[in-house]
């Protein structure tokens, strides 16, 4: 008998620790899906989302890295699509459908491998439509100060181009009200692992409760 997994999104505003919590999750043992990890390869792997790019920001914003592989230039595609709404949309419209259908394939490896939870994790999960498809969806919260100094320290950007990727961006308060279940990122990383585990042994209940 073929077991559907459950399926879990965590989502969460830049710099919330929605990446870290998953895998938190995946070291517990969940199947993990990270659309943003997907939508880089394709970028990089898929010649029709390479060619849409292209037109989109200019043959420039792609490049070779020292060891000769193709690279792109996301600090100044962000530097566009965080201040114009319609490339930012021009660019999801073309990885978005690419990114659905790669967790199909995953949904299907997971059904094989009888996994009990598929986690997917999406910077923008409610805003791409791909939430409705899914069971349960957690979401990540952190204090803006906090979100703002992750997200400077991964080199995502300046304060004011953080600002401006937040601005594009659902407020956290709306992502929490949608939530079916909110992890607050407020603690060191050994609560927010601690607060995965009380999320994890939820979720399994959950699934099990599901089947
Ligand atoms: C704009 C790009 C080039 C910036 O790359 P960069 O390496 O600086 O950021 P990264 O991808 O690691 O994302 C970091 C954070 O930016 C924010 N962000 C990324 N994409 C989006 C988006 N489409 N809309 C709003 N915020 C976004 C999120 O908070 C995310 O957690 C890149 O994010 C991108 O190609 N985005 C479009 C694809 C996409 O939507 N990916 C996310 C879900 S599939
Ligand atoms: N509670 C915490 N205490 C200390 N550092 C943390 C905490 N939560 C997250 N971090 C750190 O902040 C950085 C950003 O976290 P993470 O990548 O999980 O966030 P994200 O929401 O996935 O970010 P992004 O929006 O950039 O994709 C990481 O270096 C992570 O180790």
């Amino acid at each position: 008998m073929v077991v559907n997994p459950f399926l879990v999104g965590v989502t969460g505003g830049i710099g919330s620790g929605k990446s870290t919590l998953c895998r938190y999750l995946a070291e517990l043992g969940c199947e993990l899906f990270e659309a943003d990890v997907v939508a880089k390869e394709l970028q990089l792997d898929d010649s029709e989302v390479i060619s849409g790019i292209k037109k989109l920001f200019g043959e420039n914003v792609y490049g070779k890295d020292p060891e000769g592989n193709l690279f792109l230039d996301r600090r100044m595609i962000a530097g566009v699509v965080f201040s114009d709404r319609e490339k930012l949309d021009a660019l999801n419209r073309l990885v978005h459908p690419k990114v659905f259908n790669a967790f199909d394939r995953a949904l299907e490896r997971a059904r094989s491998n009888g996994s009990r939870l598929l986690v997917k994790e999406a910077a923008i999960l409610f805003e791409s439509g791909s939430s409705t498809a899914l069971d349960f969806v957690v979401v990540v919260a952190s204090g803006m100060e906090e979100r703002v100094a992750r997200a400077v320290a991964k080199g995502l950007g300046s304060r004011e181009e953080i600002f401006r990727r937040i601005g594009s961006q659902w407020p956290q308060e709306k992502l929490m009200e949608m939530a079916d279940y909110v992890v607050c990122n407020n603690g060191s990383l050994e609560e927010l692992r601690l607060k995965a585990v009380a999320l994890y042994r939820y979720l399994l209940s959950l699934a099990e409760r599901d089947s």
